[in-house]
């Protein structure tokens, strides 16, 4: 397993965004995205989760290999945190919730209501949620926001384990998670946004 990315262009808004993006993961990986607000560090993970089109280039494999965890927690409020991790793991055919369950420390937690969740516990139900995808690829979005240190620690644990069985974890954030990875910091890569200017006057 590897995960590919050559070329890429993307945008936001009809905006370019980013271009010439390229690395490549192999298995067991973690590459930190970094850049400052604005950059497009969400941008990539929502063109790398099949959720906007990339403008150019490739990305291998597709969005169906990637199980991927925006800024929202994307839970249901009405479920309890069991029937919200059964919910995705039957989308996603995983037969055991347990192992979930017990790595984001939510077992004493499982009957409540996700609505009745504090911030961080539904922050951890989120997280929760990519262990029952059972997708090689994580792409997450400022993961650890609302989350304690010890949970901070559990998330790290999560994507270690991830790794050793071969996963693959892109993770963007602005702080220091205390996990041993490379980092990207997608400055570079910034568009050239004189292209959308010299449009406009084309047609005014
Ligand atoms: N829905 C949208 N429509 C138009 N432009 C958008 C939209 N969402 C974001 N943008 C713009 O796209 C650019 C990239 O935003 P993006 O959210 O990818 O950056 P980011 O690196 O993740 O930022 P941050 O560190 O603040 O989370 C920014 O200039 C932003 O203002």
């Amino acid at each position: 397993m590897s995960f590919s990315i050559s070329n890429l262009a993307c945008a936001r808004g009809g905006i370019p965004v980013l271009e010439g993006v390229s690395f490549t993961l192999e298995a067991g990986q973690t590459l930190l995205l970094r850049g400052p607000n604005g950059i497009g560090k969400t941008t990539l993970l929502r063109t790398i989760a099949g959720l906007q089109p990339a403008a150019h280039g490739s990305i291998t494999p597709g969005a169906d290999q990637i199980a991927y965890a925006a800024h929202a927690d994307g839970l249901k409020a009405t479920l309890t945190v069991k029937e919200n991790l059964r919910f995705w793991a039957d989308v996603f055919g995983c037969d055991d919730i347990e192992p979930a369950l017990v790595a984001f420390n939510l077992t004493e937690l499982r009957t409540r209501l996700a609505h009745n969740l504090s911030a961080g516990q539904k922050r951890r139900l989120g997280l929760a949620r990519l262990l029952v995808t059972g997708r090689p690829i994580w792409a997450l979005d400022e993961p650890t926001v609302s989350l304690d240190q010890e949970s901070v620690g559990l998330f790290a644990t999560a994507v270690a384990a991830h790794c050793r069985a071969g996963g693959i974890t892109l993770i963007a954030t602005h702080i220091d998670l205390g996990i041993e990875a490379e980092a990207l910091d997608l400055t570079q890569f910034r568009a050239d946004r004189q292209s959308e200017d010299h449009f406009d006057e084309a047609f005014l």
